[in-house]
């Protein structure tokens, strides 16, 4: 069926002539916030997670057409067809089910050719078992020793969720197993990582959907080299997750063990998968990751059933929408006030830009309008010494703060100035928001600020793993919608493609060059033959 393309809808032409009108001093965000109503008119809370978008550059009519865009664009419907099972990675032909993962399907009985939740729960009921072997040590090590650290080594959508995670409970949860992570294939991350361990008590987790990425292929030769140089046998030291009947699904028992991951989950969206379950549960315990999925479990049914207004992964994705297409923003700081949310950005940045990094609508067509544009983020205050110059005085660009209500640390001090680290750290992110609104006159051109820079504030109350999970649920739902409304693909990523084709090209080179010292690099364009060139020469 022909859709009716994004910009071509009534609400897109509606929404263009009202981003015209905003150029007025009245709609000035200096102006906006002060309506005393804005903040209740302009958010919205549930369970424990607020979000508050007053300080972005939109009225009640702005709101209204945005709304009536994600009902032309039917995303709710989309939506639930999602958790439903239906095939809605068209161009992969496959359903999107993440959110099964954490026990969410609507009407089983509709899925009939994949036994979804008994799949995931066979998977989980294997990583509960396992991982509970390894902490009271039923399963040791080689040498017979009870394992300490595991590391995981996957890339992109097989690693950056669960460091998010890892990282974000380890301050509130001390590991029982301390994880680290393997993913470029730079052999300093590889170098680095040997440093931090004992081979004697770590356990491999090789963790690739296809088990042919080759960052993932090249780590795991060395760690087998590495196994055997300290006389370790891989069959008691290394664990796979990956896709069934993958080369790394392992049933002649070559490793220890072989969780399943599957075609219904992408890589990007499968932290609550085996991906993210296995090391999580070794790290935490299979109850403190059920209690994350609990979390994420919340934020889907959210997403599915709050009406329109209320739905918060779904206004997000207006506002993300509107900023894009109308205010022509060309990016997404992602800022949490709190160190433990340190990876959070760049597990979002890959969820977002290549779930909608795209160029081709969902039937086919070349896009004339703005599809993803770009996430980045450090925490704060780190990232006002960084670049918050520029998103003060530069090129603006929509930012996204989060706060946590309650520090882990509970020692917290008032310092001589009267003012506690964590009241400090929330007097900054608040600033923030209100600086880059307000903007500020000065005679001194050098220090005046325009304002009118918009940002929304997330706020969750502390960390735990049901507010984690929430977040992460949140990023997903609302990076779906947003691609439901932009009329994309969310699930595919041909443009990744490309690349790995060419490396594999120049790969083949190299390997000749390895073994005839006399093989010239001539039948390259002159750069690549300079590059290839200075690395055999070994200097430049
Ligand atoms: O799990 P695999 O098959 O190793 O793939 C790793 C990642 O590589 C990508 O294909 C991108 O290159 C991601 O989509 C995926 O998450």
């Amino acid at each position: 069926m022909v859709q009716t393309r994004f910009n071509d809808r009534k609400a897109f032409q509606n929404l263009n002539r009202l981003s015209k009108n905003l150029n007025e001093d009245k709609f000035h965000l200096k102006h906006m916030i002060q309506d005393k109503k804005r903040l209740e008119n302009f958010s919205l809370k549930f369970d424990g997670f607020f979000y508050d978008f007053s300080k972005q550059r939109i009225d009640d009519r702005v709101m209204e057409e945005l709304l009536n865009l994600a009902r032309q664009a039917e995303a709710k419907k989309k939506f639930s067809q999602m958790v439903s099972g239906e095939i809605v990675n068209i161009t992969e032909n496959r359903a999107a089910l993440h959110t099964a993962a954490r026990g969410f399907i609507p009407d089983p009985a509709n899925l009939t050719d994949m036994d979804v939740l008994s799949e995931i729960n066979r998977v989980n009921s294997q990583i509960k078992e396992f991982s509970a072997k390894i902490h009271n040590s039923q399963i040791r090590s080689d040498s017979g020793k009870p394992f300490t650290d595991a590391v995981v080594i996957g890339i992109g959508g097989s690693y950056l969720g669960c460091e998010f995670v890892y990282t974000a409970l380890k301050h509130c949860i001390e590991p029982k197993i301390k994880l680290h992570f393997l993913s470029n294939v730079d052999i300093d991350n590889f170098g680095q990582v040997i440093k931090t361990i004992n081979p004697e008590t770590c356990l491999w987790i090789v963790i690739s959907k296809s088990y042919t990425t080759t960052e993932t292929m090249a780590n795991l030769k060395q760690v087998l080299l590495f196994l055997k140089n300290n006389k370790l046998d891989p069959s008691s030291h290394l664990v796979t997750v990956t896709a069934k009947g993958s080369p790394g699904d392992d049933p002649a028992n070559k490793v220890l063990d072989s969780f399943h991951m599957f075609d219904f989950i992408g890589g990007r969206y499968s932290v609550t998968s085996a991906v993210g379950g296995l090391p999580l549960s070794l790290a935490f315990g299979f109850d403190i990751f059920t209690r994350f999925l609990k979390g994420c479990h919340a934020m889907d049914l959210h997403a599915v059933n709050a009406p329109e207004k209320q739905n918060i992964p779904l206004i997000s994705a207006l506002i993300s929408i509107w900023n894009s297409n109308f205010l022509h923003y060309p990016a997404q700081a992602i800022i949490p006030y709190c160190s433990a949310l340190s990876k959070l950005a760049p597990h979002v940045q890959q969820l977002y830009m290549e779930s909608l990094g795209k160029g081709v609508t969902f039937d086919g067509n070349l896009i004339d309008y703005k599809t993803g544009i770009i996430i980045f983020g450090e925490p704060g205050t780190n990232a006002q010494h960084s670049f918050f110059q520029l998103a003060h005085q530069g090129s603006p660009f929509p930012v996204e703060f989060i706060g946590v209500v309650t520090p882990v640390y509970n020692k917290d001090q008032a310092g001589s100035n009267g003012v506690y680290n964590h009241q400090e750290l929330w007097a900054n992110m608040i600033a923030q928001a209100k600086a880059l609104a307000m903007g500020k006159d000065d005679d001194n051109k050098a220090k005046y600020f325009t304002g009118n820079r918009p940002s929304s504030t997330l706020v969750i109350n502390n960390l735990t793993p049901e507010s984690i999970g929430m977040l992460l649920a949140f990023y997903e739902a609302r990076t779906v919608y947003e691609g439901f409304i932009l009329g994309i693909n969310p699930f595919d990523q041909f443009g990744v493609e490309l690349g790995k084709i060419l490396a594999s090209q120049i790969r083949d080179h190299i390997k000749q060059k390895n073994t005839d010292e006399t093989y010239t690099f001539d039948s390259f364009d002159p750069a690549t033959k300079f590059y290839l060139d200075t690395l055999f020469n070994g200097s430049l």
